[in-house]
Formats: C-alpha cells, sequence, structure tokens
C-alpha cells in the first residue's frame, strides 16, 4: 500500500510547474516557461496517472502531496479597498487573512491583495496553461472552477481545509436564436452561473468564504457559526456550504420578499432560519450589529473573501473564449459584490499578461431598485440610497448596497455603463429568451432588458461578443413565470404569455385545438 502511493503519480498536471525547481519556489528573475513566439505551446501532457488505492478518497490523494499545496509562496492579504488609487499600491495597513476583519481602520471596504510580485514569475502563458490543465478533472480540489485557480484565490490554505462542491466550470452558452432573433447579434453569449451546486452564483464565493472559516476553526479562533443576510441566494450557498463542513450557519430572511424555492433551501440544509419583518437593507443592518457581538463569521460580500471566489467566473469566461477577450459583460446589480468581483477577474488576467485588456463592463439593475443607476445618471455625484420597492427580480431589491464604492470602481476602470428594467422590460424579456430554450431567472431578464436597450441605442453593435451573466437558476422563480404565462400580473401586458389551453379530453376537441395551432404555425 505505501509503496503504490510513494509511486504514484501527482493529481494533476504538474508540467508547468515544473519548468521551475522546488528547491527555487521564488526565482529571482522572470522565468519564461514557454518561448515567447509560440506562447499557445501546450504543455507537456501529464505523467499517465494511476488509480489511487480503493479504500482512498481523493481529498486524502492531495493529503498526500501536501508540497503542492503552495509551492511558490503565493500569498494575500487584507488592504483598505481605495477607490482613488491604482490597485497594490503599497499601504501600511493590511491584515492576515486568518484574522476576523471585515472593515479598515477607517471603517471603509477591504480587498483582499495577492502578492502579485509572486505570481508575475510566471508569465501569462503559464498560467493559461496551468488553469487549462485543471478543467473538468475530479482532482482535489482543481476539478472546481473556482479552485482550479487556487493560486489567485486563496494561495495559502491547505487543500485539506477546503470545503467544495466542484462548482464553477459553468456553462458558457451560445445564445444563437435569441441573439439571431431579437437583437439581430451573431455572437451573444450567456453565462450560467445560475446552473450550479445551490443555483446562483453565489457558490463561488462561499466555497472561499466557508473553507476560510473551516481553517479558522481548525485554529481554533472563536468562530461558533456563519451569519449572513439574505435576498435567497446567499443564504442558500451559505447553508449549504456550511451543512458539508459541519458548520452551523444563521440567515437573516426579510419575510416574504424571497421566492419559496429560496426559502426552502437553507431550511432543508438545517440552518438556523430568521424571517424577520424587514426589507434585505435592514436585515444587513442587524446581521452586522449581530457579528460585531457574537461570534458569528460574516458571509455576505461586505466580507471580501467572497469575491475572489466570484472572480473566477470573469476568468472562466476568458479560459472558456480560449482567451479572447468579449466586448461587453453584463452583470446584474444588487449588493454590487458581483460586477466589482468580474472587473477584479478580468484585471488580474491583464495584469498577469494573460489578456491584453478588459471588457467592457454593464451593470443592470431593476428600475425598482437602482441607486446605482441614479447615482450613474448623476453623473457619479452624491451617491443616495433608495427604498427598494418590490421587484420580480426579487434577489437584487436592495437599496443601500454594501460594494456601492466597489462598483463606482469597477464601473469608472472598464469604461462601464449602468442601466436598468422597469418590471415589464425584464419579464418580458425573460419570457423571450425562454421561449428561445433557455430557462432564465428574472434578473437575467434585467440584464438581457439592459442589452436590448444598448442594442437598439447602437451603443453594442450587431457582431460585438457580449456576455450576459446569468445569475440564478431559473427553477428558483417559477413563481413569477407562472404569474407572467397566467396573465396575472396587475398593469402588466404579459405580451409572450404561453398559456396553457384547457381542452376536454375527446378526439374531436384536441383535434379542433391542434388544427387551429398548426395553421397559426404555418402562417408565419
Ligand atoms: C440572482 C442574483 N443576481 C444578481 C445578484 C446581484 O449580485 P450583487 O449583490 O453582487 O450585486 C444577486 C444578489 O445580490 C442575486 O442573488
Ligand atoms: N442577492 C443576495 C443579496 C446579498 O448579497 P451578498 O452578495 O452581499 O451576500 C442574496 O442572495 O442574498
Amino acid at each position: 500500500m505505501a509503496t503504490s502511493l510513494i509511486f504514484r503519480s501527482p493529481p494533476y498536471s504538474l508540467a508547468p510547474i515544473l519548468h521551475t525547481t522546488p528547491q527555487n519556489p521564488r526565482p529571482t528573475t522572470t522565468t519564461t516557461i514557454y518561448a515567447s513566439t509560440t506562447p499557445t505551446t501546450p504543455p507537456t501532457p501529464p505523467p499517465s496517472k494511476h488509480r489511487r488505492p480503493a479504500e482512498q478518497n481523493i481529498r486524502e490523494e492531495a493529503r498526500c502531496h501536501p508540497s503542492l499545496t503552495n509551492p511558490h509562496n503565493y500569498s494575500a492579504k487584507y488592504v483598505p479597498f481605495n477607490s482613488t488609487a491604482p490597485p497594490n499600491t503599497p499601504t501600511t495597513e493590511s491584515y492576515s487573512l486568518d484574522e476576523i476583519v471585515y472593515r479598515s481602520r477607517s471603517g471603509g471596504l477591504l480587498d483582499v491583495q495577492h502578492d502579485m510580485d509572486a505570481l508575475k514569475q510566471h508569465c501569462g502563458a503559464y498560467w493559461k496553461a496551468l488553469f487549462d490543465s485543471r478543467v473538468g478533472k475530479t482532482t482535489w480540489p482543481y476539478g472546481s472552477g473556482v479552485w482550479s485557480k487556487k493560486e489567485w484565490v486563496l494561495p495559502e490554505i491547505d487543500s485539506d481545509d477546503i470545503v467544495s462542491a466542484f462548482e464553477g466550470n459553468s456553462n458558457l452558452f451560445w445564445a444563437e436564436r435569441y441573439g439571431k432573433q431579437f437583437l439581430g447579434m451573431n455572437d451573444l453569449w450567456v453565462k450560467h452561473c445560475g446552473i450550479s451546486h445551490t443555483g446562483s452564483f453565489k457558490d463561488l464565493g462561499m466555497t472561499v468564504l466557508v473553507s476560510q472559516v473551516n481553517r479558522l476553526r481548525k485554529m481554533n479562533r472563536p468562530v461558533v457559526g456563519v451569519g449572513c443576510a439574505s435576498t435567497g441566494d446567499t443564504s442558500a450557498a451559505l447553508s449549504a456550504y456550511c451543512a458539508a463542513a459541519g458548520i452551523p450557519s444563521i440567515v437573516f430572511l426579510p419575510a416574504n420578499r424571497i421566492s419559496i424555492a429560496q426559502l426552502v433551501q437553507p431550511i432543508a440544509n438545517g440552518a438556523f432560519v430568521l424571517s424577520l419583518d424587514t426589507d434585505f437593507d435592514g436585515c444587513m443592518q442587524l446581521i452586522r450589529e449581530v457579528t460585531a457581538e457574537l461570534p458569528i463569521y460574516l458571509a455576505n460580500s461586505l466580507n471580501s473573501l467572497r469575491l475572489e471566489g466570484q472572480k473566477t467566473a470573469a476568468i472562466e469566461i476568458l479560459q472558456q473564449f480560449d482567451w479572447e477577450v468579449p466586448d461587453w459583460v453584463i452583470v446584474p446589480g444588487g449588493n454590487l459584490g458581483n460586477i466589482y468581483a468580474f472587473y477584479k477577474g478580468f484585471h488580474m488576467c491583464k495584469e498577469l499578461g494573460l489578456v491584453d485588456r478588459i471588457p467592457r463592463l454593464v451593470c443592470a439593475q431593476a428600475a425598482n431598485a437602482n441607486p446605482l443607476y441614479l447615482h450613474f445618471k448623476s453623473g457619479w455625484t452624491d451617491f443616495k440610497s433608495v427604498k427598494a420597492n418590490t421587484t420580480f427580480a426579487s434577489a437584487i431589491q436592495i437599496g443601500d448596497p454594501v460594494s456601492i464604492d466597489r462598483a463606482v470602481y469597477a464601473l469608472k476602470n472598464s469604461n462601464g455603463i449602468v442601466e436598468e428594467a422597469t418590471e415589464e422590460e425584464l419579464m418580458n424579456a425573460m419570457a423571450q429568451a425562454d421561449s428561445t430554450g433557455m430557462f432564465i431567472c428574472p434578473h437575467t431578464g434585467v440584464a438581457l432588458s439592459a442589452l436590448i436597450k444598448l442594442r437598439n441605442s447602437g451603443v453594442i453593435g450587431p457582431t460585438d461578443r457580449t456576455v450576459v451573466v446569468s445569475t440564478a437558476h431559473g427553477l428558483k422563480f417559477t413563481q413569477s413565470k407562472i404569474a407572467y404565462h397566467s396573465k396575472e400580473i396587475p398593469d402588466m401586458n404579459c405580451q409572450y404569455a404561453n398559456p396553457p389551453v384547457h381542452v376536454k379530453a375527446d378526439f374531436g376537441s384536441v383535434m379542433d385545438v391542434l388544427k387551429k395551432y398548426l395553421l397559426s404555425k404555418d402562417s408565419k
């Protein structure tokens, strides 16, 4: 048994790493892994892998290779988020990621800053080859789309502490029919982040946060449970990852404001669920106060760890385009962590030489909860929070977003745009997309409405390569689809409703309606 372990090959392609010797993990000069004239040279194929012993699982297999955890001593720390200084500007205030801290001394946001000099020891081609070599494998933890980029996410965590459902690696869907029929576009893509373990992009950030909590608890840090305020998706992800790790989770939900599917997720996963008679902003305020008093770790995106996982969706998009940069990426925004996470992922790829530019970002908000839109329209003058009104895009019914500074920074530095969508616009866009074979959530309807407006005004061109980020699975939002297709929504035309036809169960009646239907199709 021991012999077979010793002779077993490493659990993933080491070819790129082996170009630097383990004795000298941080070369002092830049190591060109591939000749610059042939940057697309594929890595040497990995040595053939033998099957692990039957009684060993993939986590144990990774444990047998501890030296692979962080062979180059990459590191990251918290620094104050500085919206006026360029990224990686040296600062005297910093915190270890093993500290429990969410705010800077001045009360501002934090950011996770990586040791970019260490990462720059390798050229862009090295990182592309390394990341590409891990896609689609079951090797712990690299089979996850997030942990396949571990060096850029949480480089110092032991693989053994990671709590992962192999999230990420989500489908980048070519919206051929929708693009052609409704927008005259031929290069439109939908990044289906909602096709995920708990049905939303929150899994990408939550695997990182819960893994770090798992590490902190092993270090005997005072973390009895993990808590969040939520409009439904954060709580679903938090409760699932905590349940997988055996960590108590506590979720604050605005009563009667989230979908049934989202409510049942934390309940089923054994979270302690508080249904509060307030809106999301009220829940957020309460969880901040509570986590300041009790040993409950804060899991909302105010905690910058989350964004480290979420940024991998941007890296993944580039990877899926074979490292070609799309022209536009459209992201629905609520608490506004995700738009910054996308910016950060794209920016990191540029800074580390994987690509030479970043896409223009669009943040899309529901008109009923549009503080960022109003701020953008005012020319980024004074920001004012709003009272968010009810919207079918219930997960973004947020009036006082915690990451407003991060979002403004991301948009200003990507030549970005903010758009809004009325209830009718977002529901029609969702129905049209569904009619072409998708089954999207209302938030994706908000993003598609933004795209429609930008296409109509000519800002986005017919051949622009455009990615719409779909943030949650449509199955979480069937109530809104039922209301639309039953034409039950007051003051809404429900133009694309497709209600079922009730027919008497006899041959003649069925034939009559079918003939009528087929004739209507034939005449089109
Ligand atoms: C489905 C869905 N889409 C979009 C968002 C917006 O993301 P963010 O809060 O990071 O702006 C959220 C959560 O807020 C969400 O749950
Ligand atoms: N839509 C979110 C709102 C909270 O956002 P977070 O990213 O700060 O956790 C949710 O699903 O709860």
